[in-house]
């Protein structure tokens, strides 16, 4: 089914956006595992609509409610169910978009016949990535008890520029910064500039892009597969069921067509400690699906967001005729930001997924 992911560490999404709640049931998760649930709701309050004026004015609280597989502060081993009740809904504002279809409003009709809930485009919708976050929130615990971190920075929106992770910034004290900042860049110059041309724009009743850059360290070399589970398959496939994901380079990705294969290859060497490492990571850490034992490293691109007020063209299924569509709502101006937490969320469950796996084989 499409709203399962995991061999392993297995999720299971359900639930639309102004619906009754929507939630996750989580398979897996090893027994005795002790959650901070602080933690999870910090988390859950990263990806929260409503929570700057960078985004949507829909507020919620993104409450979880756990009501399975958790008892005395440990997880059970069985099934952990969660949910969210939505308490923000303004349905009238989608009244329209029956008729003229904005991002995958059309698509969906088709494919489910029309059935699809359209209100906040319903399953489609990025609110939906509340329940990525509770897993990856999950997921992100035990991969840190066994050293594994993953970090995520904004890379860019439109022109303006982040500097690109190295492996040293990927402390347990930076992340933390990161992820108490509205705007999570290395470059703390280019906060204001960005916040700027966000304003300026959604002012103009458009939308904006970017790329988020995320790293995983602490991963020993020999995690994945060749072929079809191999770790880049395996993370784009969850990459890309992110809504507005239009994109993924591992390294250097595309990039690396620019070189030549001297200056591609990560020539290797023995550190201090006598471990194996190489200069330079323009395979992102992963090489024929499985990990070097360098950082993973890769790029995400990021839409500007579909709805917007700008007046476009559009469809109208009713009258049949060509039409103009204004979106009027509550939209994020830019997702980028509020992408950050669901991809970090998102890269946990496949690199704790993959992991998992790879006991199966390392005795
Ligand atoms: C956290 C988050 C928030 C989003 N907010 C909006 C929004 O306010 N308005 C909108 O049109 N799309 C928003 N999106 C993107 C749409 O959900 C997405 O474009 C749509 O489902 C179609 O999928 P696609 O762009 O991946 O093809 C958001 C996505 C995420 C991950
Ligand atoms: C509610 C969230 O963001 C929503 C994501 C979204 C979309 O089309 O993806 C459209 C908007 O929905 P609504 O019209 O219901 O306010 C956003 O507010 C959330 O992320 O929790």
């Amino acid at each position: 089914m499409a709203a399962n992911f995991g061999k392993n560490y297995k999720i299971s999404i359900f639930g639309e956006s102004h619906g009754n709640a929507l939630g996750v049931n989580i398979d897996g998760i090893p027994a005795g595992t002790e959650l901070n649930l602080e933690f999870l709701s910090q988390e859950m309050r990263r990806r929260a609509p409503g929570r700057s004026k960078l985004t949507t004015p829909r507020v919620e609280k993104d409450e979880f409610e756990i009501l399975s597989g958790f008892f005395d502060g440990k997880t059970t081993g069985t099934p952990l169910a969660m949910i969210i009740r939505n308490s923000n809904q303004r349905s009238k504002d989608y009244s329209e978009l029956k008729r003229k279809p904005r991002h995958a409003d059309w698509s969906g009709f088709n494919r489910y016949n029309g059935f699809n809930d359209i209100r906040g485009s319903g399953h489609f919708s990025g609110r939906i990535t509340a329940s990525l976050v509770f897993a990856g929130a999950i997921a992100k615990q035990i991969l840190k008890s066994q050293g594994i971190l993953i970090a995520a920075h904004i890379k860019s929106v439109k022109d303006i520029e982040d500097r690109d992770f190295v492996e040293s910034d990927i402390t347990e004290k930076n992340i933390n910064k990161l992820r108490n900042m509205t705007l999570p860049v290395l470059n703390e110059e280019i906060v204001e500039k960005i916040e700027k041309v966000v304003e300026k724009t959604r002012e103009e009743k458009n939308s904006l892009g970017g790329i988020v850059e995320l790293m995983v360290t602490g991963l020993p070399a020999g995690i994945g597969d060749p072929y079809f589970e191999s770790m880049e398959s395996e993370l784009s496939r969850m990459i890309f069921s992110v809504p507005a994901t239009k994109g993924i380079e591992f390294g250097a990705g595309f990039g690396i067509t620019e070189m030549t294969g001297y200056e591609a290859n990560d020539e290797m060497y023995f550190d201090e400690n006598g471990e194996i490492k190489s200069f330079t990571n323009n395979n992102g850490g992963i090489i024929g699906g499985i990990t070097t034992g360098m950082p993973i490293s890769f790029k995400v691109a990021i839409k500007p967001t579909a709805s917007i007020e700008k007046a476009q063209k559009t469809v109208n299924l009713e009258t049949k005729k060509n039409d103009i569509l204004e979106v009027h709502g509550r939209h994020d101006p830019i997702i980028v930001p509020r992408a950050v937490p669901v991809l970090e969320a998102a890269t946990a469950i496949v690199i704790l997924d993959r992991v998992l796996e790879a006991k199966k084989y390392q005795l």
